[in-house]
């Protein structure tokens, strides 16, 4: 559905001059400097994947959102959504894509929500039977009636966003592309956001493509993470096998009825036939009178191992398991 092969955007921009009247002086400067902003990026996206797209600020996010919808040009590689090129054939293909940038509206800051939606509906050429339908049913699962008439500027973030997302599937596209849509949002407007999505792509089948510096977002919405820094991806898959590959450990408590006996620290290694070696394999940083933590990394040893030899060292009561914080993981990436 969306194919991006080699794609590269190079921007340039003038040398700004120091001094008096540089700013002047800048506009008649023939002093370029070459930013490479995305560098040579391939993936694809087939119908129905909901895909988080993150990296840290400056790393090429939205230039290859802006050249994903036909805004920018690439300075050399291909993207094609549903085999069409949307530099080539932007109506086209906006025909097909529904774009939400969470920082900027694409609502008329001073008309009613309603009467934005009139105007936008009429750009993408909604039939009005067509629009009914859609809005009634948008309008029901974001809750807008309480805003319908209520002028843009008036509306809260949470509002904003969600009235933004509705108008963003008016003319039904096919494939969102979403920039920050929970930016600056209180837990409870986040939660409803994130479960608007969730039924776009299990229910409605979209395939969206989202973009967030919000990992909780990316964790609770994403089957798949492309990581993109300094304009490379630097990964591309499923959230579980980056937990594998960046390996941090397991945090795992163990309680114990009564006192415990931690053997020798020559002994603290796990059952000789799994043939580990056990300063690899777990750690225990910290004993209290009847609780002990252990570090252990689960791509190495299982927790029915790690069981195993805890209940060696006295009568266990409770064993629970934190795993690494996904913000914890992705810091490691970037
Ligand atoms: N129009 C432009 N002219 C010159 N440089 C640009 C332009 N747009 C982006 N850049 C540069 O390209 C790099 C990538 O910017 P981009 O906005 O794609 O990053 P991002 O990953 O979306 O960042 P953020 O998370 O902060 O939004 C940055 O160094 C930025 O300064």
């Amino acid at each position: 559905m969306i194919e991006v092969s080699g794609l590269h955007k190079q921007f340039r921009t003038p040398v700004v001059k120091e001094g008096r009247f540089a700013g002047i002086r800048t506009l008649f400067t023939r002093e370029y400097r070459m930013k490479e902003a995305v560098k040579d990026i391939s993936f694809s996206i087939q119908k129905g994947d909901f895909v988080g797209y993150i990296g840290p600020n400056g790393a090429g996010k939205s230039t290859t959102i802006k050249m994903l919808t036909g805004i920018l040009h690439p300075s050399s590689g291909e993207v094609k959504i549903n085999g069409i090129n949307p530099h080539k054939h932007r109506r086209q293909v906006a025909k097909r894509l529904g774009v939400v940038f969470g920082q900027r509206s694409q609502l008329w800051w001073d008309l009613p929500v309603k009467d934005s939606y009139d105007i936008l509906a009429h750009m993408y050429k909604v039939a009005p039977d067509e629009k009914e339908k859609r809005q009634g049913e948008m309008g029901e699962l974001l809750d807008l009636k309480e805003f319908w008439l209520t002028p843009v500027r008036k509306l809260s973030l949470g509002q904003r966003m969600r009235a933004d997302i509705a108008a963003s599937m008016l003319h039904d596209p096919d494939v969102l592309f979403l920039d920050e849509p929970t930016i600056g949002l209180d837990v409870t407007a986040k939660r409803s956001i994130r479960g608007f999505l969730k039924k776009l792509n299990s229910e409605f089948g979209k395939t969206i493509l989202l973009t967030t510096h919000d990992m909780d977002d990316i964790e609770q919405l994403c089957e798949r993470v492309m990581v993109i820094n300094h304009g490379q991806l630097s990964y591309e898959g499923t959230i579980e096998n980056l937990r594998d590959k960046i390996g941090l450990p397991t945090l795992i408590r163990v309680t114990f009825h009564g006192t415990y006996q931690l053997p020798a620290p020559q002994d603290q290694c796990l059952p000789v036939e799994l043939g580990l070696d056990a300063e690899r394999t777990f750690q225990i940083v910290d004993a209290g009178s009847h609780e002990v933590h252990i570090e252990a990394n689960r791509q190495q040893v299982k927790a029915m191992d790690i069981l195993r030899m805890v209940s060696g060292w006295g009568e266990v009561a409770d064993i629970h398991m934190e795993e690494p914080d996904f913000e914890d993981v992705i810091h490691r990436v970037y």
